[in-house]
């Protein structure tokens, strides 16, 4: 299917952009080893992405703890994630095959880009800015930049706001549920990458407008 008439293509980071599990890999175990917890593999936390950091170290903790402990650890295993990761903030993140070709591509046919992300946007502008990312995008929205975060249609909604244009205008990209129904929720297109970290679920279980190989496969489906 092609999509026509479109003025502005949103696009996921973690999973859709940037390979970032070895990131989350190294971070969370060194969060769990000051918990004196053992180490996780990368495979169990690619299955944890995509729904912010809070949900992420709930998850984490929840390997090991019941509920109330979970909540004990939480505010703790939090604040040295968050200085682990900012450690190493992009050190072992990879580029998806196809996303600068496909970036470059969307900007030639005069797309408007924008970078919604449910990474908190402390840890998204410097990884962007460190990937040389940052600049195709307009507009980038963190997990925690908004009221609400996707699944809820709320930064794809502003987005359309801030850029003065009806929500089936836009196309959103990203690698899970989470990107297709708060996409589906806004009234906007949607693709599928089928690389990335959609909660451990078969990527063909996600309802959107179709699963594209790489962005720069998007890019030759979506005209202005
Ligand atoms: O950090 C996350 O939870 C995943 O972020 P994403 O929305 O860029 O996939
Ligand atoms: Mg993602």
């Amino acid at each position: 299917m092609m999509f026509s008439g479109i003025r502005a293509v949103i696009i996921d980071l973690d999973g859709t952009m940037l390979d970032t599990a070895p990131d989350f890999h190294c971070a969370i175990n060194r969060m769990r080893e000051e918990l004196s917890l053992a180490p996780i593999d990368i495979d169990t936390i690619k299955g944890f992405v995509g729904k912010g950091s809070e949900n992420l170290m709930r998850r984490v903790l929840a390997v090991d703890y019941d509920a109330r402990e979970v909540e004990l650890h939480f505010p703790a295993a939090l604040a040295a994630y968050q200085r682990h990761y900012l450690a190493i903030n992009g050190d072992f993140a990879t580029f998806y095959p196809g996303v600068r070709e496909g970036l470059e591509q969307l900007r030639r046919q005069d797309l408007r880009l924008a970078c919604v992300t449910n990474k908190p946007i402390d840890f998204a502008l410097p990884l962007l800015e460190k990937t040389g990312l940052r600049d195709y995008f307009e507009i980038i929205y963190g997990g925690d930049s908004l009221p609400t975060k996707k699944p809820e249609p709320g930064p794809f909604l502003q987005v359309c706001k801030d850029f003065s244009l009806a929500p089936a205008q836009s196309v959103a990209i990203g690698d899970s549920s989470n990107d297709a129904v708060a996409a589906r929720a806004a009234g906007c297109f949607v693709l599928t990458v089928p690389y990335g970290y959609n909660h451990g679920e078969p990527v063909q279980s996600i309802d959107s407008d179709g699963i594209v190989q790489t962005l720069l496969e998007a890019a030759g489906r979506i005209s202005y």
